[in-house]
């Protein structure tokens, strides 16, 4: 008998959509997009959970302060990818015995992170656990009826890139592989893991000047990028000299002879990742255009075809 890691995160999710029938309501299907979309009284409504687990997601070097900041940040994130402005959030929390003064800071930055993005706190659940394990829940609205979908990319579209990437694949090789890093390098790079910044407002700017489609690259960029072409039914063609990443993490990953093919496959980063014809809309929010939308399904980098790999569960 298989057991889950036989199966994979993917093949989980297959099997519960295949035992439930479409949803009235919702314009997207179970599995397909960063958050199940509704249409209720002419509004587009967006609800997302996105989970924490300490082994999984959590390193030691996380205050609990940041801790809280990520379980808001990374459901925000998945309102972000499809274009609208978060309006409340859930937390559920199983948590072993920890000092009141970790809990408080814990809550602290849940709502550090609420309070940055204007979204409101309503309510939860807790339990005794042996790890810290944190369940979030996050609502949110499109505002111009448009919300963006895995599936809208167009054939011609730039495809795009809020901002630069790469701190997240630094960080993993540095605990997995143990890579040197100064200090200061050190510093920046956890804080960069600590406190991702869910792409709101640019989220919200590409649902409005009418952007195609949108992922975030929680699973890493070359499995985002074969994510959104499938489900557009398109493929892509990116330029590896146009991925912004970021000059320091070129430095150390030159320094330390990083593949940069697996640092785009780390994960964990909260960019957007995004497909529009608008290019008033890439100057106007500063993104990136790394690549064009083409009709041939599969995603080349320089014209050759990368395999879809990145983070799965099991
Ligand atoms: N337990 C579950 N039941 C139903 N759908 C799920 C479950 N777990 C994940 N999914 C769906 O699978 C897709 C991918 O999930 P996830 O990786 O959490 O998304 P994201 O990367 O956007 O946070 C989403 O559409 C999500 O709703
Ligand atoms: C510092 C660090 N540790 C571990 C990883 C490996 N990793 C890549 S993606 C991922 C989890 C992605 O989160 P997930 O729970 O799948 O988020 P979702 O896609 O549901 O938003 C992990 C642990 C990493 N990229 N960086
Ligand atoms: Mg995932």
């Amino acid at each position: 008998m298989r057991k889950l890691s036989d199966i994979g995160e993917f093949g989980l999710v297959d099997i519960i959509s295949e035992e439930f029938e479409e949803c009235g309501g919702s314009i997207t299907r179970l599995g397909e997009d960063d958050c199940a979309v509704l249409k209720l009284n002419g509004d587009y409504l967006a609800i997302t959970s996105d989970l924490l687990t300490r082994r999984t997601h959590l390193p030691d070097f996380m205050s609990f302060e940041d801790i809280g900041w990520r379980s808001v940040a990374v459901n925000l994130s998945d309102l972000a990818s499809v274009g609208c402005k978060p309006l409340w959030f859930n937390l559920s929390m199983a948590l072993p015995d920890l000092k009141e003064r970790e809990f408080k800071n814990l809550i602290r930055g849940v709502r550090t992170c609420l309070d940055k993005y204007d979204t409101c706190y309503i309510g939860g659940d807790l339990s005794e656990g042996s790890q810290i394990f944190l369940s979030g829940t996050a609502v949110g609205r499109n505002l111009y009826k448009n919300p963006l979908l895995r599936s809208g990319s167009k054939v011609g579209d730039f495809v795009c890139l809020t901002n630069e990437i790469g701190f997240s694949g630094v960080c993993l090789e540095y605990m997995k592989n143990n890579i040197t890093l100064e200090d200061e390098e050190k510093q920046k790079v956890f804080e960069e893991f600590s406190r991702p910044q869910p792409r709101l407002e640019q989220g919200i700017e590409i649902s409005r000047d009418g952007g195609h489609s949108a992922i975030d690259l929680s699973d890493g960029l070359v499995f985002s990028l074969h994510q959104l072409a499938e489900a557009g039914d398109v493929g892509f063609e990116i330029s590896m000299n146009k991925i912004p990443i970021n000059r320091r993490v070129l430095e150390i990953s030159e320094r330390e002879n990083l593949d940069l093919m697996s640092l785009l496959r780390s994960g964990e980063e909260y960019e957007l990742l995004f497909t529009t014809s608008n290019e008033d809309l890439i100057d106007k929010i500063e993104a990136k255009v790394i690549g064009r939308v083409v009709e041939e399904p599969n995603v080349y980098l320089d014209g050759k075809k990368i395999k879809k790999a990145g983070f799965t569960h099991f």
